[in-house]
């Protein structure tokens, strides 16, 4: 059936896809990964910077989300700490697909590579971003993928469960019909990126291997990721 976007739906693909511009990390922080050392000791340290940054700049988007702050004060909280590693993994996905003029993609891989994660986290990682990049997603997709994956409903103390279904539903709703519109030779393209989602959710339990891992190792976070990730 012929698929159209509303006037409505217009509006807040703009809302989302210039809160997702505007909110990005400062480059004089993105720059640091080209001049810190490279010992896995400073590695780790640069990525706690980018991650805390990259948190800092994800609680700024999703108040833009609308709707999202007329949401219950807790849940709002429920839903970023639930989600926010699976939004990190996205947009790290993002800059590590796009193959940065700066230089950063190469860097930040390698800086991933040797900060002290164990082997068998990094081989689903990077089959991730691989699976990430080879989806060439739009801006408007990356914004609304990202939007999709923090109103997921079923987070760890979320009360509002419709609540958020709903706002969830609004988005995915927009999100396929542009898919439809932006991949009319692609009729899966939409399921494929849903598909991420469910990547993400592994990935996100094994990340807190990680983060035990590297706390084992005595490695410490700042305040912000301690308070988002619930260590120490
Ligand atoms: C606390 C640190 C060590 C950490 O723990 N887990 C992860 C972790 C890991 Cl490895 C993988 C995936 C998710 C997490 Cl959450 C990390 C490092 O997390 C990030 C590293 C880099 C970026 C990031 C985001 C946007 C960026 N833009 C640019 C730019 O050049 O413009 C660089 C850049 C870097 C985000 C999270």
């Amino acid at each position: 059936e012929k698929v159209e976007i509303t006037k409505e739906q217009r509006a807040l693909v703009k809302a989302i896809v210039d809160a997702y511009n505007r909110h990005q990390i400062p480059q004089d922080v993105a720059k640091k990964l080209l001049q810190e050392q490279y010992s896995a000791e400073e590695n780790f340290l640069l990525l706690t910077e980018m991650a805390t940054s990259q948190v800092q700049v994800l609680v700024e988007f999703t108040k833009n989300i609308p709707g999202f702050l007329s949401l219950d004060r807790e849940d709002q909280i429920a839903l970023l700490k639930g989600s926010a590693v699976e939004a990190m993994f996205l947009r790290s996905a993002q800059v590590l697909s796009k193959k940065m003029p700066n230089g950063h993609t190469d860097v930040l891989e390698e800086r991933v590579r040797k900060s002290g994660i164990s082997e068998e986290f990094m081989t689903p990682m990077f089959n991730f971003y691989k699976s990430v990049g080879e989806l060439h997603m739009a801006q408007e997709e990356q914004a609304l993928l990202t939007a999709v994956t923090i109103l997921t409903p079923d987070r760890p103390y979320v009360k509002s469960h419709q609540a958020v279904e709903r706002l969830q539903e609004t988005m995915l709703d927009v999100l396929r019909k542009l898919c439809v519109l932006q991949h009319p030779h692609e009729p899966m393209y939409f399921a494929r990126l849903l598909g991420r989602l469910t990547e993400l959710r592994t990935l996100s339990h094994y990340h807190a291997e990680m983060l035990t891992s590297w706390r084992m190792n005595d490695h410490k976070f700042t305040p912000l990721l301690c308070e988002i990730w619930d260590v120490q």
